[in-house]
């Protein structure tokens, strides 16, 4: 068991804190996370129209990959969503389309102009989910910047997962300062970011420390870093999240969170800081998404054991996320 040390910035106080890379919150921290998450969930209204809880873009999806972007674009329905978009590549459109008629499916991604194509829809949504199943073909991942820089022109919030990271690694000046950005990567992402980014040795033996030091390098941009436990920053702070989830470690759980994500990201952003006690909205969001993929991931194990899928986790969204953030 290693030792981490991890300097905290909070409301301008910079306090240093050290602690056991497996330890967890406290349950006083829990219950503070907990509420501040259930602070930015936006309250039911009959006044509210169709949109008004979140319009979510998914870019992704390519000919190997269908599943991915379908988890990501259902798990933002099912956390609250009221319309999700999915931008991919014209042979993955009629397979996604096919697993659910909830989605909006436009097959523009391998066009030539697709970056235009997309940047049509911007003025229509609230957050993007960049990377689940999208591949690494390279006139892909060139569109995908060009999504990229116009989503920061427009200030949009984006979430890069999967090959969405991949893109970045190649060119981390495309979400360089970018502090709507929020990056999620899973072990291996994250080296290769690391690899990309700070371009030395990594402490093995200090988790925190190296996300802490990836997010700051990056310029501020929210960095998740998932594993045994997530472990989370902005550059400031380290949230952990140790929510109980299971031993199943099937494809799919990682997508469930980015889509979960790109939901939470934008309503933490409504609300703003001074719902979130000054803790970044983001990180809030983040720790939110973690929380849920592993609370799912719980009671799907224990309906189904070893033979859960992703799609048992995603049947359970409804039921983890009324029992964690609403009251
Ligand atoms: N149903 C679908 O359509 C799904 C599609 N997906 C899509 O697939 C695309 C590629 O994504 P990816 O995650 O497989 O790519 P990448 O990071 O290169 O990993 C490659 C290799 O790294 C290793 N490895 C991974 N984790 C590790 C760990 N914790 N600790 C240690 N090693 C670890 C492991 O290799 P091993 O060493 O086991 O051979 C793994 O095979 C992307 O578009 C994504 O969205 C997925 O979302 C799933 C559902
Ligand atoms: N060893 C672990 N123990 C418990 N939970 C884990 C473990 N590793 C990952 N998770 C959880 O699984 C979820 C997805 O993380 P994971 O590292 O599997 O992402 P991924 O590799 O990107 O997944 P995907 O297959 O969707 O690409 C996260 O909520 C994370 O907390
Ligand atoms: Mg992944």
């Amino acid at each position: 068991m290693g030792v981490g040390g991890v300097t905290l910035a909070a409301r301008g106080r910079v306090l240093q804190r050290t602690f056991s890379l497996y330890e967890t919150h406290s349950l006083k921290d829990m219950e503070h996370y907990v509420n501040l998450v259930r602070n930015i969930v936006p309250a039911p209204s009959a006044k509210k129209h169709k949109g008004q809880d979140g319009r979510i873009g998914v870019v992704g999806g390519c000919q190997e990959y269908t599943g991915a972007p379908y988890f990501a674009a259902i798990s933002a329905l099912k956390v609250g969503a009221d319309l999700v978009h999915v931008f991919c590549a014209r042979e993955a459109a009629p397979v996604i389309k096919s697993y659910s008629p909830e989605l909006i499916v436009h097959p523009i991604l391998d066009s030539r102009d697709a970056a235009q194509e997309v940047e049509k829809w911007l003025p229509r949504l609230h957050s993007l989910v960049v990377g689940p199943g999208l591949g690494r073909d390279d006139l892909l991942l060139n569109s995908v910047g060009g999504i990229l820089e116009v989503s920061k022109a427009r200030g949009l919030p984006v979430v890069i997962d999967a090959d969405g990271l991949w893109l970045v690694a190649q060119q981390p000046t495309l979400i360089q300062g970018y502090q709507k950005a929020v990056l999620t990567p899973n072990h291996i992402e994250f080296s290769r970011l690391w690899e990309a980014v700070i371009k030395g040795p990594m402490d093995t033996k200090d988790d925190s420390g190296c996300v802490l030091r990836l997010s700051q390098a990056l310029g501020n941009v929210t960095v998740v870093r998932k594993g045994e436990q997530d472990l989370m920053s902005d550059g400031q702070q380290v949230l952990v999240c140790n929510q109980k989830g299971s031993s199943r470690r099937c494809g799919g759980q990682g997508d469930l969170l980015s889509g979960s994500l790109g939901v939470m990201a934008h309503w933490a952003l409504l609300a703003g800081p001074e719902r979130t006690d000054s803790i970044s909205p983001l990180l809030v969001a983040a720790w939110g998404a973690c929380t849920l993929t592993r609370e799912c991931n719980q009671q799907a194990f224990q309906k189904h054991g070893r033979s859960t899928t992703t799609s048992d986790m995603i049947t359970e969204v409804g039921a983890a996320f009324s029992k964690l953030f609403e009251t």
